[in-house]
């Protein structure tokens, strides 16, 4: 498989107000030989981690709502979206990154953890890898009612939900984030619930 030659020429930081914003202006050499300019503008926020809370006998799956300002600027009425718990690495092990915020946003602590696979979640402009995760939850895991971190005004609604519920609001467009989808269909394909 052709692996393209880089030459990184110019690096300029647009933003650093909270993650990093930068523009790179770089030449691509092509399969011919040529060389092709290009510049590109590039968000990096770091890394993520996300997993999927499910209950092995009531066949249900712990989720959250929360507050999406970029939604709602983008065809969302509410801006309110449900989401599998997830949270960026802070430098965190992807797995001590899951079980934090699993904790944080849902009130569960998660024993087993299972990762099943990895993925860019936007290449063209955003950095970003999301690492993705399975577990089951218990009633007795609970420690606290979830809610995220309260200095961080994250106000966090926690959701359990049939299954059956959470891949009927799927199919309905009411549940539309990506790696929440992609976690669902995990579990789906690899029968982890029963609908
Ligand atoms: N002040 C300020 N706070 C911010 C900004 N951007 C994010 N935050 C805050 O930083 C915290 C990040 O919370 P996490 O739980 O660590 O991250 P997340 O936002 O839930 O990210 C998860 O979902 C994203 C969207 O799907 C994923 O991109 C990400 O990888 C991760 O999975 C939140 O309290 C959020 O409001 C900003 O520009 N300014
Ligand atoms: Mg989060």
């Amino acid at each position: 498989m052709f692996k393209p030659e880089v030459r990184i020429q110019q690096t300029e930081l647009l933003s650093d107000d909270w993650y990093t914003l930068h523009k790179y202006t770089f030449a691509l050499q092509q399969a011919d030989g040529e060389w092709c300019h290009q510049s590109r503008e590039v968000y990096d926020r770091g890394n993520g981690a996300v997993i999927l809370l499910y209950h092995p006998e009531r066949h249900t799956v712990v989720l959250t709502r929360q507050f999406r300002l970029p939604t709602y600027l983008n065809g969302n009425p509410t801006g309110m979206l449900i989401e599998a718990p997830a949270g960026l690495l802070d430098d965190d092990h992807p797995e001590d990154c899951v079980r934090r915020e699993a904790e944080e946003e849902t009130g569960y602590r998660v024993h087993h953890v299972q990762k099943v696979f990895e993925a860019y979640m936007s290449p063209g402009s955003v950095t970003e890898i999301v690492y993705f995760f399975v577990a089951e939850y218990l009633d007795d895991h609970r420690m606290h009612a979830g809610g995220g971190v309260v200095h961080e005004q994250e106000n966090i609604e926690v959701l359990e939900l049939p299954f059956a519920e959470a891949l009927r609001l799927m199919h309905a467009g009411e549940i539309k984030d990506a790696k929440t989808i992609m976690l669902l269909q995990y579990a789906q394909l690899h029968g982890l619930v029963q609908p």
